[in-house]
C-alpha cells in the first residue's frame, strides 16, 4: 500500500490486540492499519454496532476479522459445540470461501494449536476443549455435499465461527440445524457486501435469520457501496442499534482549468477531488460501434500487454451465455499465449473454485498473459492478486456492480487500470456515474495499428476490421453447430439482460444497433425474436451455410439432430397431405353446395308459380276488400317476398301470354323463369 494509504500503527489501537493476532498480522507483512481498520476495529470490538463504507480493496476484510477474533479470544467461558458464537454472511460463495480463509490462516496460528488448514479433520473430545481456544471456522456454501453435511461438520469441529452464503445459512440454521446449532450466544453477526445481501433476491431469506439470531448482539455491515439509504434504514429495523456509521473517503488532487482573478488568463490549480473508487485506479472509458466491440477488446488487451506489460485481466460481461460463448471463440483475437479462464454462476461450484484457483496462481507474464471471462459472480469481494487490467466488455445492469468490478484491481494501494466500452448513447453513462463520484477518462477508440483513433468518439465509417473479424468468428462456428447455438443463445441472453439495465434510461434496446451486436457476435443469421422485428438489416448478411447438413461435432447429438429432422419432414409430410385433404373436401362441398343451391332456387320458384296461380285465380274470381287492397291472403306480398316477387310474377304473367299469342317461344319462357 502506498504510505498516504496507512492510518497508523497497529499498536496505536485503543485496546491491544491479543498477541498472536498481532503476531499473524505482522507475518503477513502489514506493519500499519488501513484507514478503514483504524477507525472500525476500535467501536467494533467494543459494543458498537457498525456500518461501514470504503472503497473496494481497502482491507474492509481484517476490519471485521480482527474484532470478531478478539471477541471470541476475550469471551470468559467455553462454547459448547453446538454453540455459534460469530457468523459471517456474504452473498457469494467465492466470497464466502475467501473469508473463511482469512479466519482459518488466523485460527491455525494460534498457540498450541494444530489446526491444519483442512476444516474437515476431525475434532477429538481431548483436542476440542482443552487445547485448541477457538476451533477451526466452518463453511456453509453451496457444494457438491449435500447441507446435512454442514451439520454433522459443525457437530464434529464444535466450530465457533460460522462464514457462508444466505441459502445455506438459513437451511443450517433454520432447516435441519434449527434444533441442533444453538444461537443464543452468538457475539457477532457480519453481513459483507451488505448492500447486495438487502437486494430484494436475499431480502427474505435475510430477515430470516436475522429474526432468528439474539438482539444482544454486535453487528457488521461491510461494502464499498453502502450508499442505499432504503435498505439501510430495513436493516436498522431488523436488528441494527443505534449504529455507528464509518465513511472511508478517498480524496485525489486534481488539476483544474479556472480563470484567473482578472478573468482572463486560464490559469491551473489544484482541486481535492472525492471520488468512490480507489486513488491508484485509472478508469477509462471507450466510445466505439457495436459491432466494433470484440475488435476494440483486442486491441484494449494488446495495448495493456504492449504498454504497460500488464499480465493479469478480468473481461466482464452481461450474461453466463455470453461468457460461455466468448471462451470458446475469442482466443485467435487475443495475444498468442493467452490463458483463458470462465468464471459464471452456471458452472458447477467445484469448477468455479477450480477456476478462481488457477487463475489466481496462474504465472502470468506479459508474454504470457492469463485473462479470466467473467460475470458479475467475480464482481464483488475477490482479492485476486496482481490483476492488472479490468475490462467490462457490457456495462453491468446494476450500477453499483461498476466500481466492485473495476475494484478487483487497484487493490490495496497498488496501481491498476479500468476500461469500459460504451455504445452511442451508453455515452450518457459517463455523466450518471460522475454524479456517483466514479470519474473516467476517455479514452479514443484503438486503431489497426493500435494507435488512438485521432477523429471524434465514434469513427465516421465502420472499423474495416469488423468484417474481417466477423469471417475469422463465423469460419470457427461453421466447425460445429454447438457454437451456432452458443452464439444465438448467448446474443439472446445478452438482448434480455439490456432490456432489464437498472440505468435503463441511458441503455434502450431500441436505441441499440443490434445487427452491429450480432456482427460483434460473429453470428451466422440473425435469430428470431421479437427485439429484432423492424429492425433494418441493409447492414446485414446471412453466411452462406446449407443449415440441413451443418452438424453438431457430438456424434450423440447430430444423431439426435437427424433423427429429429426425420421425424419433422415425415411429420411435415403428413401434415401436407391432411391440409391437401381438407382442400379436397372443401372444393367437393363447395360444389355440392352450388348444386344445392339451384335445386333450392327450383323449388322456390316452383312455389312462387302456384302462389301466383293461386291468386290470379282469387283476381280472376274479383276478391278486393273494402279498401281496394288486395287481401293478404291472397297476397304473396304479404309473405315477405317484397315488391320485386310481385313485379316478377306480372312479369311473368305477361310473358305467359304473349307464349299463347306466339310471340315468345316455350322454350324462352322455361329459359327465363325455369320452368319444372
Ligand atoms: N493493513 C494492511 N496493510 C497492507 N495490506 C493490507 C492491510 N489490510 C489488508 N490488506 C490487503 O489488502 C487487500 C484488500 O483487502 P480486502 O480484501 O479486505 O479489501 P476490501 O476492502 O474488503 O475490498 P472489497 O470491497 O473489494 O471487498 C488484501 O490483499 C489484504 O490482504
Amino acid at each position: 500500500m502506498s504510505s498516504n494509504a496507512y492510518a497508523g500503527s497497529w499498536a496505536s489501537l485503543p485496546t491491544t490486540l491479543t498477541p498472536w493476532i498481532m503476531d499473524v498480522i505482522q507475518s503477513m507483512g502489514y506493519s500499519q492499519m488501513t484507514p478503514v481498520q483504524a477507525s472500525t476495529i476500535p467501536l467494533f470490538m467494543q459494543h458498537k454496532d457498525v456500518v461501514v463504507e470504503a472503497v473496494t480493496g481497502s482491507g474492509k476484510t481484517l476490519a471485521f476479522v480482527i474484532p470478531v477474533l478478539e471477541r471470541l479470544m476475550r469471551r470468559e467461558g467455553k462454547l459448547r459445540n453446538n454453540e455459534l458464537g460469530a457468523l459471517i454472511i456474504s452473498p457469494t460463495r467465492e466470497l464466502a470461501t475467501q473469508i473463511h480463509s482469512v479466519f482459518s490462516l488466523f485460527l491455525s496460528s494460534q498457540p498450541g494449536s494444530d489446526i491444519s488448514l483442512d476444516e474437515d479433520r476431525p475434532i477429538t473430545s481431548s483436542t476440542s476443549s482443552s487445547n485448541l481456544t477457538c476451533p477451526p471456522p466452518l463453511l456453509v456454501v453451496s457444494s457438491d455435499s449435500p447441507p446435512a453435511d454442514d451439520i454433522k461438520r459443525f457437530l464434529s469441529t464444535g466450530a465457533d465461527i460460522v462464514v457462508g452464503t444466505p441459502g445455506r445459512i438459513e437451511e443450517f440454521l433454520l432447516g435441519r440445524g434449527r434444533d441442533i446449532v444453538n444461537v443464543k450466544e452468538l457475539e457477532v453477526l457480519v453481513l459483507d457486501e451488505a448492500d447486495r445481501l438487502l437486494d430484494l433476491g436475499f431480502q427474505n431469506t435475510l430477515t430470516r435469520i436475522l429474526t432468528h439470531l439474539p438482539k444482544q448482539r454486535r453487528t457488521g455491515l461491510f461494502s464499498a457501496t453502502m450508499t442505499d439509504a432504503d435498505a439501510l434504514s430495513e436493516l436498522v429495523r431488523v436488528g441494527l442499534r443505534n449504529p455507528a456509521r464509518i465513511v472511508v473517503k478517498v480524496q485525489t488532487k486534481k488539476s483544474k482549468k479556472s480563470d484567473s482573478k482578472d478573468g482572463e488568463r486560464q490559469a491551473k490549480r489544484d482541486v481535492i477531488e472525492e471520488r468512490r473508487i480507489p486513488a491508484n485506479l485509472q478508469n477509462f472509458y471507450l466510445s466505439c460501434r457495436a459491432s466494433e466491440k470484440l475488435l476494440q477488446l483486442a486491441r484494449i488487451v494488446s495495448h495493456e500487454v504492449i504498454q504497460h506489460r500488464s499480465a493479469r485481466f478480468i473481461v466482464y460481461f452481461s450474461t453466463c451465455a455470453c461468457v460461455e460463448y466468448f471462451y470458446r471463440i475469442i482466443s485467435p483475437f487475443l495475444p498468442p499465449q493467452t490463458t483463458l479462464y470462465s468464471l459464471h454462476g452456471h458452472l458447477p461450484p467445484a469448477t468455479r473454485t477450480r477456476t478462481l484457483f488457477n487463475f489466481a496462481s496462474s504465472l502470468a507474464l506479459p508474454s504470457t498473459p492469463s485473462v479470466l471471462l467473467a460475470t458479475d459472480v467475480a464482481a464483488r469481494g475477490l482479492d485476486l492478486p496482481d490483476v492488472d487490467v479490468v475490462v467490462q466488455f457490457d456495462p453491468p445492469s446494476d450500477p453499483k456492480a461498476f466500481s466492485h468490478r473495476c475494484g478487483r484491481t487497484a487493490r490495496a494501494g497498488r496501481s491498476g487500470r479500468a476500461w469500459v466500452l460504451l455504445v452511442g448513447r451508453e455515452r450518457d453513462y459517463v455523466d450518471f456515474l460522475a454524479i456517483r463520484k466514479i470519474p473516467l477518462m476517455e479514452h479514443r477508440a484503438f486503431s489497426a495499428e493500435g494507435l488512438e483513433q485521432t477523429s471524434g468518439t465514434s469513427s465516421e465509417s465502420e472499423d474495416t476490421e469488423v468484417i474481417s473479424m466477423q469471417i475469422e468468428i463465423r469460419k470457427v462456428l461453421m466447425t460445429d453447430r454447438a457454437l451456432h447455438d452458443k452464439a444465438a443463445k448467448a446474443f439472446v441472453s445478452f438482448v434480455r439482460a439490456y432490456s432489464k439495465h437498472e440505468a435503463a434510461y441511458i441503455f434502450r434496446i431500441k436505441d441499440l444497433d443490434l445487427v452491429g451486436v450480432a456482427k460483434s457476435f460473429g453470428l451466422l443469421r440473425l435469430p428470431r425474436m421479437p427485439e429484432l422485428n423492424g429492425v433494418p438489416r441493409l447492414d446485414w448478411q446471412d453466411a452462406l451455410i446449407n443449415w440441413n447438413s451443418f452438424a453438431y461435432i457430438d456424434k450423440a447429438r447430430e444423431a439426435k439432430r437427424l433423427s429429429d429432422a426425420e421425424k419433422q419432414s415425415s411429420a411435415s409430410a403428413s401434415s401436407d397431405k391432411r391440409r391437401a385433404e381438407r382442400a379436397q373436401k372443401r372444393k367437393e362441398n363447395a360444389s355440392w353446395s352450388n348444386k344445392a343451391s339451384k335445386t333450392e332456387e327450383k323449388l322456390i320458384r316452383k312455389e312462387k308459380k302456384t302462389r301466383k296461380r293461386k291468386w290470379q285465380k282469387e283476381q280472376d274470381a274479383g276478391i278486393e276488400d273494402a279498401t281496394g287492397l288486395k287481401r293478404a291472403l291472397g297476397n304473396p306480398d304479404a309473405e315477405s317476398d317484397g315488391d320485386d316477387d310481385w313485379k316478377e310474377m306480372a312479369r311473368e304473367e305477361r310473358m305467359a301470354k304473349k307464349v299463347k299469342q306466339g310471340v315468345v317461344s316455350q322454350e324462352d319462357f322455361d329459359g327465363e323463369f325455369g320452368g319444372s
